[in-house]
């Protein structure tokens, strides 16, 4: 399924695995897309229906008019996931997508299950920050944004290596106005007080060298949710799903176990 035509707008969308498989949606980054999880997902448990999409003013979707709010965010997945009638999810969220999952988990209790909130807090950095960083975004483009970017999502030895060509190509790619859009969407989003309520499995995970949200931050916002786990990669960064996707499968893949959702 190419895009997902949800009235208000159309989302790129792919939906794999079997249709009666434990549905679990990946909710992605700022300035990625959704190959972002493209090396994770022949480490995941089988028989998973495996949903992924571009968020607006990412990837393949539309670009609607800024400005966006993180309400208008919650609602286009929301939409997605009523479109292709999903109920009770696992709904894995790195990020800006983390901030999604706990705007839609507290929103819509219904659609999940339970809840991985990686490399994401209840509130990112500070609202003059990101707009300063859209305001940079809108007047030099998204290459005056992309080296700093790079050293807070991976580690020097990632860094290093051929393969940050497609993350760099990736945020490059990403529309000026969508990357602008989702900027000031975070700025505007604390959402200590509502995560604190939430009530379901949750598991957070994050990279002892993350830039963007440093593992106390993570912590402190999983903290949060009773009963909720914790997790730490080493040698990782923002993305650290990209830099040991086997051993984010293996937390992933054992918090799924833990709590009856796939088969031992
Ligand atoms: O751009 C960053 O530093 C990291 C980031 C914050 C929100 C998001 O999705 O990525």
């Amino acid at each position: 399924m190419p895009r997902a035509d949800l009235g208000h707008i159309q989302l790129h969308v792919r939906d794999d695995g079997p249709r009666d498989g434990l549905p679990v949606v990946f909710s992605n980054a700022l300035g990625t897309d959704l190959r972002m999880w493209d090396a994770l997902l022949p480490h995941l448990a089988p028989g998973l229906r495996v949903i992924r999409y571009d968020r607006r003013g990412h990837g393949l979707s539309d670009v609607p008019q800024t400005p966006y709010s993180m309400g208008q965010l919650v609602r286009d997945t929301e939409a997605l996931l009523d479109h292709l009638n999903i109920r009770a999810c696992v709904f894995v969220g790195l990020s800006l997508g983390g901030m999604v999952a706990q705007g839609l988990a507290v929103k819509r209790p219904d659609l999940i299950r339970a809840l991985v909130l990686s490399n994401t807090a209840a509130r990112i950095g500070t609202a003059q920050m990101w707009r300063d960083r859209a305001a940079v975004a809108r007047t030099q483009g998204l290459s005056a944004l992309v080296d700093a970017t790079m050293a807070r999502w991976f580690t020097a030895s990632f860094r290093a290596s051929p393969d940050l060509a497609l993350w760099r190509d990736m945020f490059l790619a990403t529309p000026v106005e969508g990357w602008a859009g989702c900027a000031e969407a975070i700025a505007g989003t604390d959402f200590y007080s509502t995560t604190a309520g939430l009530k379901l499995p949750t598991l957070g995970i994050a990279g002892e060298r993350d830039g963007s949200t440093p593992s106390d931050l993570v912590r402190e916002t999983v903290d949060l949710v009773a009963g909720s786990e914790f997790a730490l990669l080493r040698r990782a960064g923002h993305l650290p799903h990209v830099e040991h996707p086997a051993a984010y499968a293996e937390i992933f893949n054992r918090f799924l176990k833990t709590h009856g959702l796939v088969a031992e």
